[in-house]
């Protein structure tokens, strides 16, 4: 079979989720949810039976086939490529497992700064994480150009604290004592990580990624101090050099920055030269709207365990989202992933209600 390169995609036929990251008008509100290529589908659940978690993660075709699931289900306006985080970390030199019941694991984290010395001195992005870009290419085609690709990366804060933890963790404390006890070392593996970050993102918008979201999970297990000085730099970094190589190329491609319990950093992540701020659900969507001023599109927020609530309450609570956000500069999405145990029909539910009551609004106005 041909195998057919970052040229030449379908037409896109909905930018709405583009649209409204640049703050521009649209007909409907474009919704997506993280996770939506998850474990809450049956599809899902099955085409990964019995196979290695970063196998299929370094399989383009089953990559493909899982970002596409949830398309041929629901009206979502935005795809996500199926990956994972903690594939920089591999890229680094490192080897992480994906154990049932417990999630991803380093047999070997780094314990000590000397352990710095393990890591690649330079990555080959292209050569590491090229079954990634293969996979962004095949899904972009695939796509049929319905709705825009959105690739996506850790952010370093996040990736240095699972490289030091070794896997999940509820305090964080190993990866927080660097911080504490080895500063200068968390600042060069900070700094190691955001350069390969900053590669491993433009490779996947040469690859045919329309959009790029930057994931800072672990942004609530540090205070505004630490915040600004081992994550905010970085996240800016990252942006800062992502846009100015995307110009030098012609190219504009929408930024997400998604602090997970980052509400402390608000302002400052709406300066941060990211179009688009994520939202958990912690944050009430008209101070979000108050505090970023207008400067950035916002993407949230609904506690996605509102989706155990019945279709009308889901209804009701879109609603009051999308009056508190508005129906402009906005991308409605849950506040944190999708989990397993989560209904389809529920999934459904909250997309037709951003859909309904959004174009209702703009009507209106
Ligand atoms: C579906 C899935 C993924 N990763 C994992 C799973 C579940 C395991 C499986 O299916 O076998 C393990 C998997 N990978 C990770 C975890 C969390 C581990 C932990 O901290 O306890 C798990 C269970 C690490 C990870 N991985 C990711 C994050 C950032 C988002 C977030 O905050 O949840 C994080 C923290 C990103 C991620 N991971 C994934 C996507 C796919 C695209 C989509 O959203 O549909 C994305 C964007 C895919």
């Amino acid at each position: 079979t041909e195998v057919k390169g970052p040229a030449n995609f379908p037409q896109l036929q909905n930018d709405t989720f583009l649209r409204a990251a640049r703050g521009e008008e649209t007909e409907h509100v474009p919704v997506w949810c993280m996770r939506q290529a998850g474990r809450y589908l049956p599809e899902f659940r099955e085409s990964r039976a019995g196979k290695d978690f970063f196998e299929t993660c370094q399989t383009p075709a089953a990559c493909c086939e899982l970002t596409l699931q949830p398309l041929r289900r629901f009206p979502f306006d935005a795809a996500i490529i199926f990956s994972d985080i903690l594939v920089v970390p591999q890229a680094m030199g490192m080897d992480v497992q994906m154990v049932a019941g417990k999630g991803p694991t380093f047999p070997e984290p780094l314990k000590e700064p000397e352990d710095l010395q393990r890591l690649r001195v330079k990555v080959d992005v292209g050569k590491e994480l090229g079954y990634v870009f293969k996979a962004i290419t095949l899904t972009r085609h695939k796509i049929e150009g319905k709705v825009p690709l959105i690739g996506f990366t850790g952010a370093p804060w996040t990736l240095m604290s699972y490289m030091i933890e070794g896997g999940g963790s509820n305090t964080h404390s190993k990866a927080k004592r660097w911080l504490y006890r080895h500063p200068e070392a968390s600042h060069m593996l900070l700094r190691m990580l955001t350069d390969v970050i900053v590669e491993y993102l433009l490779g996947q918008v040469a690859a045919g990624a329309q959009a790029l979201q930057v994931f800072e999970s672990h942004a609530g297990i540090l205070g505004p101090v630490e915040f600004k000085e081992f994550a905010l730099p970085y996240l800016r970094d990252i942006a800062r050099r992502v846009k100015d190589k995307l110009k030098e190329a012609g190219q504009d491609v929408p930024m997400i920055v998604f602090a997970k319990d980052g509400h402390y950093a608000l302002e400052d992540l709406s300066q941060s030269h990211y179009e688009v701020v994520g939202l958990d659900w912690t944050i009430d969507p008209q101070s979000a709207r108050e505090r970023t001023g207008g400067k950035v599109s916002l993407q949230g927020n609904m506690d996605p365990c509102a989706l155990y609530a019945p279709k009308e309450r889901i209804s009701d609570i879109v609603k009051k989202m999308l009056e508190g956000f508005g129906t402009r500069a906005y991308i409605a999405n849950l506040g944190h992933g999708l989990y397993p145990d989560m209904d389809p029909e529920s999934v459904g539910a909250f997309v037709e209600a951003v859909h309904t009551h959004s174009r209702q609004m703009i009507k209106q106005k």
